[in-house]
């Protein structure tokens, strides 16, 4: 490609489904955030040498924030660390998306360099020792860390990071790409699962990915299998296997579109203490096998109240749009947040739904060891629950102590209502919004850079 092109992917956020999404059986609701994650395709670029690609991938706003890899045709593309410092996501997704187009030196002599910039919205880090600067006509972060050091607040970065890259590397070899992004959104979600899957060493679902390169979706997990039993990239039959994988297999997933009613917002409270997702996975596993046939009624019961979540939501938005007397009644009934809500059963559908999904949650952390929703957690959503404007809170995701998800109506301000309150001077709300659109071309590329 000639020209300059800009990408950009969402974070995310599991409302319902943690934990059972994990299960190709259970169906989960992920919300697309206005946190994105970007990188900025350069036009071609030559290396002296015309035996092998590179591919240079800048991520500035971090210390040491450049990785250098070649690939060739030759050693069936296995991507080589040029400078030492490695980066496992973006690593895999270079070595997929070669093998995937499998593009011979040939035809890509005298523009064998490839160089692509990546940044990241700053709700994904936390701003700690961190300076903003105007870059271009943006304000990002930059922080005096490697990436691997700075704390992450959860919304998926990762995800985000392989979703946007693979987008921008493959717009390398596909022309039409930029200005077609849906017609190839399947094949840049199916490679970003592969590269995310094997980056991550096969523990998630994949729901972070599919919000990444589709926003806010219902989502059915694909069966672990599917990449797991890919052979080992480099081998012989790896290119192959990939391309059947990516264009002719059958996924068995859900990904449908599904947003938060109108008129009611996210607001995300992270609360700088962080969880490890995946020790928290490895002992509700273990909870799940010891505890069964008890684990398997918890596990219908939270699936049960996590449909009945996703169905009040739906009714919540449908009112919402018929703007008629009693739905105007409703909402101000969830401003006020007093007993009136009580005669609404779209609002006591929708809590008494997550009250049985917390309740279960809480279950769970009881015998199992992993604070999914430990009692500080509960205290604090009790207390955000009956906050002006709110209709219900949760734990995101795999839960634990990093963050909080309130599901508020769009003219309240959590922020000013909690401010110089105690009870919430741990939480610090993030600046992201629900934004349901996936991985998309940024209209204009230049104002990522100074002029
Ligand atoms: N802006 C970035 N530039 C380069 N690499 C990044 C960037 N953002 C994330 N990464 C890569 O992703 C890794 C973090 O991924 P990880 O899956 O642990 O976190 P996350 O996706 O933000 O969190 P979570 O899965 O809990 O939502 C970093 O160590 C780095 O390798
Ligand atoms: C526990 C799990 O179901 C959700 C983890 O969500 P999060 O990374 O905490 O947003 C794991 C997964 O689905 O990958």
């Amino acid at each position: 490609m000639s020209e300059l092109r800009a990408f950009s992917a969402p974070g995310k956020a599991l409302l319902a489904g943690g934990y059972l999404v994990l299960d190709p059986k259970y169906e989960a609701f992920v919300v697309g955030l206005s946190a994105r994650m970007h990188a900025v395709a350069h036009p071609y670029d030559s290396l002296q040498e015309s035996d092998k690609f590179v591919v240079r991938v800048k991520s500035k706003q971090f210390k040491d924030g450049e990785w250098l890899y070649s690939i060739s045709p030759k050693t069936n593309f296995i991507p080589v660390s040029v400078s030492g410092s490695k980066n496992p996501f973006i690593e895999k997704v270079i070595a997929n998306v070669f093998s995937y187009f499998k593009p011979s030196l040939d035809d890509y002599s005298s523009r064998n360099l490839f160089v692509i910039d990546i940044f990241s919205d700053d709700a994904y880090h936390s701003q700690e020792d961190s300076v903003t600067k105007h870059h271009g006509n943006r304000r990002l972060s930059f922080h005096s860390h490697r990436i691997e050091e700075v704390p992450k607040t959860g919304l998926g970065s990762s995800a985000g990071l392989v979703t946007v890259l693979t987008t921008a590397l493959a717009s390398f070899f596909v022309p039409d790409l930029a200005d077609n992004v849906d017609k190839y959104r399947k094949m840049i979600h199916n490679l970003s699962q592969v590269s995310h899957c094997q980056a991550q060493g096969k523990i998630g679902s994949g729901f972070d990915v599919a919000a990444a390169a589709y926003g806010s979706i219902k989502y059915r997990r694909f069966p672990p299998a599917l990449i797991s039993n890919l052979p080992e990239i480099g081998t012989v039959t790896y290119a192959d296997k990939l391309v059947h994988l990516v264009e002719e297999v059958a996924w068995n997933i859900t990904i449908e579109n599904n947003h938060l009613p109108s008129g009611l917002v996210l607001w995300m409270g992270d609360i700088k203490s962080g969880s490890e997702t995946v020790k928290l996975v490895q002992k509700v596993k273990k909870w799940y096998d010891t505890h069964t046939p008890d684990s398997l009624e918890v596990y219908t019961e939270l699936d049960h109240a996590n449909s009945r979540f996703m169905d009040g939501l739906s009714e919540l938005d449908r009112l919402y749009e018929s703007h008629d007397h009693y739905s105007t009644q409703l909402f101000e009934s969830i401003k006020r947040n007093d007993s009136s809500c009580q005669n609404y059963s779209e609002i006591t559908h929708t809590r008494d739904a997550v009250a049985t999904i917390r309740h279960c949650f809480r279950k769970i952390t009881k015998e199992s060891g992993a604070d999914i929703e430990p009692p500080i957690q509960t205290k604090l959503l009790n207390d955000c629950q009956a906050l002006e404007g709110v209709l219900t809170c949760l734990i995101p995701g795999a839960g634990g102590y990093d963050a909080i998800a309130v599901i508020a109506l769009q003219d309240v301000d959590l922020k000013a209502q909690t401010a110089g309150d105690e009870r919430f001077s741990k939480v610090q709300w993030l600046d992201v919004s629900q934004a349901d659109w996936g991985v998309r071309k940024e209209e204009d590329p230049e104002e990522y850079f100074d002029k």
